[in-house]
């Protein structure tokens, strides 16, 4: 990965994690772009989703992470962005995968559904993994052109 800094958002189902993840972010050295929300007062997830889709879009970040209680709308919010390839990550396994065959730029967490330490774990290994290209490569680029 050429950029040390990570985009991350999430609602107030995920204000916890979120914290953990950048408490761990920082002291790893990366530069955080903490889009939000910042409490645990109810928030909807598209908003902060689409703030750190359109930070990835505009290149301000190259990796992103998104946590909301489920983790499973604020993953639908950001791949409406065509720039943005999240995966909704359940263990390290899925984090390996989703680097190596999918190139995902960003990962999605549900808090309310994941323990910190496999998340932790999972987060580390989303960052220190890399796209295979190959066979996936032509795969990947499909996904940025859809049959309309
Ligand atoms: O969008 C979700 C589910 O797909 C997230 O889990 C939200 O965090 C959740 O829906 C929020 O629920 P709440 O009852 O308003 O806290």
């Amino acid at each position: 990965m050429a950029s040390k800094i990570i985009a991350i958002a999430c609602d107030h189902g995920g204000f916890g994690l979120k914290s953990t993840l950048v408490e761990e972010l920082k002291k790893q050295g990366f530069d955080i772009l903490d889009l939000g929300c910042n409490t645990t007062d109810s928030v909807d997830y598209p908003d902060y989703a689409y703030k750190l889709a359109q930070a990835i879009k505009d290149g301000q970040a190259e990796r992103g992470i998104v946590v909301c209680g489920s983790g499973i709308g604020i993953s639908i919010a950001v791949n409406r962005f065509p720039e943005v390839r999240c995966a909704l990550i359940h263990d390290a396994l899925g984090a390996r995968m989703c680097r190596e065959h999918n190139d995902a730029n960003v990962i999605a967490f549900g808090d309310r559904m994941i323990g910190v330490a496999t998340a932790l774990d999972a987060m580390n290994v989303f960052l220190n993994t890399e796209f295979e290209g190959g066979r996936h490569a032509r795969r990947v680029e499909k996904l940025s052109n859809p049959p309309v």
